[in-house]
């Protein structure tokens, strides 16, 4: 048995650059985990089955689940032989825009590497891992990262310095491509590299000067809850608030202990879905 932890993540910048040929967008992100965990297990099994194990009732158990592709993936390519049973405690909400489906398949490469002794580089893992999503490779490493190209293209940045993060979830769920589709992009400056910089220096207040998503304005348009949510949030004392991803989670950063349980205590009122956690990065 070998168990892994698969952390939720933030986008702290989400610049869109250009609709490419392949028809994904032309992204510059900078990404950094969060202590909003899923837990896994992994377990050898003899009958040569990929079978998924959770409670969650919107988690599929079928090839739909990414865990399970990421298995088949490398099953295929390391030619397995035997099966694996992997059990999925899930804790990140479903289809809010913080890589939960990711970051599952993230620890599934990592898992079964160690499970069956493969020794392959997180490196190799995050290369073979792009063909299932966008933001598996960052998944993989975790951390703190610049991602670039369709979000594959990895540069490791520094932890950034502590902060805590509120994050409201509204009961709503958002498709990825559906926002994609409907977005106009190159519209505002890019701020990669700017956060880049901002979290290499440690710089809280350029960190919060300089967070910005490009996908908030489409989903914002869309589905109005998400703006009042980012509006209430800054309202209750969020140094910033911000959609993560393509939404529709909105988070908040705050740098003391009593600022986050204040907010925290003022997102609970209006919002079912409310985490109180750290930057992990
Ligand atoms: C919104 C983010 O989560 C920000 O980190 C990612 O950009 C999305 O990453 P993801 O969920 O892993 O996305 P994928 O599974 O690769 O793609 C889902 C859909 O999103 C769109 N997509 C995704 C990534 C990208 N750079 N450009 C796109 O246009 C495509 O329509 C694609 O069909
Ligand atoms: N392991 C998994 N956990 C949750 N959802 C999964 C998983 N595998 C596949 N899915 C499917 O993927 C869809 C998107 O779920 P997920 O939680 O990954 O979205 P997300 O956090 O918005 O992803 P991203 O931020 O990468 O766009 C769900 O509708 C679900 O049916």
């Amino acid at each position: 048995m070998h168990f892994e932890t698969a952390p939720a993540k933030i986008n702290l910048t989400l610049d869109t650059l250009y609709k490419r040929d392949d028809g994904y967008h032309e992204v510059s992100m900078v990404m950094t985990t969060v202590d909003l965990n899923d837990q896994l297990s992994f377990e050898k099994r003899d009958d040569h089955k990929i079978v998924i194990i959770s409670e969650h009732q919107f988690v599929p158990t079928d090839q739909r689940n990414l865990a399970y592709q990421a298995a088949e993936l490398m099953r295929k390519t390391y030619r397995i032989q035997e099966g694996v049973t992997i059990t999925i405690e899930k804790n990140i909400p479903i289809a809010a825009g913080l890589a939960g489906g990711s970051s599952d398949a993230a620890a599934t490469f990592r898992g079964m590497n160690v499970l069956f002794e493969l020794e392959r580089s997180l490196d190799e893992l995050a290369e073979l891992s792009k063909q299932l999503g966008s933001d598996i490779p960052f998944c993989v490493y975790g951390g703190t990262a610049l991602a670039t190209g369709r979000g594959e293209k990895i540069r490791h940045l520094p932890k950034p310095l502590n902060a805590w993060v509120i994050l409201a979830k509204p009961s709503i769920s958002v498709s990825t491509r559906t926002i994609y589709t409907a977005l106009n992009p190159g519209q505002q400056a890019p701020a990669s590299n700017d956060m880049a910089e901002a979290v290499t220096a440690g710089d809280y207040q350029k960190i919060i000067d300089t967070m910005k998503n490009d996908l908030e304005v489409v989903t914002c348009e869309k589905y109005p809850e998400v703006k009042k949510l980012i509006d209430n949030m800054a309202a209750s004392g969020a140094d910033k608030a911000m959609m993560s991803g393509s939404g529709p989670t909105v988070f908040g950063l705050v740098q003391k202990e009593r600022q986050a349980i204040h907010l925290y205590n003022a997102l609970r009122g209006c919002c079912n879905e409310v985490y109180r956690v750290r930057l992990l990065g």
